[in-house]
């Protein structure tokens, strides 16, 4: 028998933990990556089974959508519906001001649309992603317009930053959003005002967003493994 992935079952649990939280008439926005899948599949399990009624969901990336479709999640747009009740997303870094590092998937453009809209954000992480500083683990993921790219790294580099273009996997050159850009992964040895970062990196132009979502975050869950089993903390 193979064993369990402890950090697949961290997902899991906090997948279902977020998606527990929705309530009947929302309208959820739809984070991207691996943890938010897990909470897209269980919130299709209440649907399904009668539990959720009158769910809309907004999706930050294709693979949301795709996600969303395959577990019977109705989708909406932000030109149809006035507000996001609740947004659900994953993070490629915490803080402990709740200030994170996302677009490890290179979906931070529409996730910060979206993500910026609810009127609950929960965030959902496995406890790997906590850390005392942003920019320590992960680098800040930039989208640039493709014919930007050489100024944008330069203005990068002057801004003390290490920036690296985003190279695809099973596909031979760079990683392609989901609006047609490329994406930088920047290193900085060191974030002392990540709000700050946030403005001046977007204030280059070229750049279409950045993964520092500074202030937007309600509620952080964080899957754990304690005694052996996977548990729940709130932040
Ligand atoms: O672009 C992708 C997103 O920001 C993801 O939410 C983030 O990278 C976390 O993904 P995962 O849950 O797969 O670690």
């Amino acid at each position: 028998m193979s064993a369990v992935d402890p950090v697949k079952l961290m997902k899991q649990q906090v997948g279902k933990a977020a998606a527990d939280r929705v309530q009947s008439g929302s309208i959820v926005g739809l984070g991207t990556g691996s943890t938010t899948a897990f909470a897209i599949q269980f919130l299709g399990d209440r649907i399904k089974s009668g539990a959720l009624t009158d769910i809309k969901g907004i999706p930050t990336s294709f693979q949301a959508s795709v996600l969303a479709k395959q577990y019977g999640i109705p989708l909406t747009t932000l030109d149809e519906v006035d507000r996001i009740h609740i947004g659900i997303d994953g993070a490629d870094e915490v803080d402990p001001q709740k200030n994170l590092i996302k677009g490890g998937g290179a979906a931070h453009t529409r996730e910060k649309v979206v993500d910026s809209l609810a009127e609950q954000f929960i965030v959902v992480v496995d406890q790997s992603k906590i850390v005392d500083k942003l920019g320590s683990t992960f680098p800040v993921p930039v989208e640039v317009l493709p014919m930007a790219i050489a100024p944008v790294v330069k203005a990068l580099e002057k801004l003390g930053g290490k920036p690296e273009l985003r190279m695809g996997i099973k596909k031979d050159g760079p990683v392609i959003t989901d609006q047609g850009n490329m994406v930088l992964d920047v290193t900085f040895s060191d974030i002392p005002n990540p709000p700050e970062l946030e403005k001046t990196i977007n204030n280059i132009p070229g750049v279409l967003e950045n993964g520092i979502f500074v202030g937007m975050t309600d509620i952080v869950l964080i899957g754990e493994i304690k005694d052996g089993n996977p548990t729940v903390r709130e932040m």
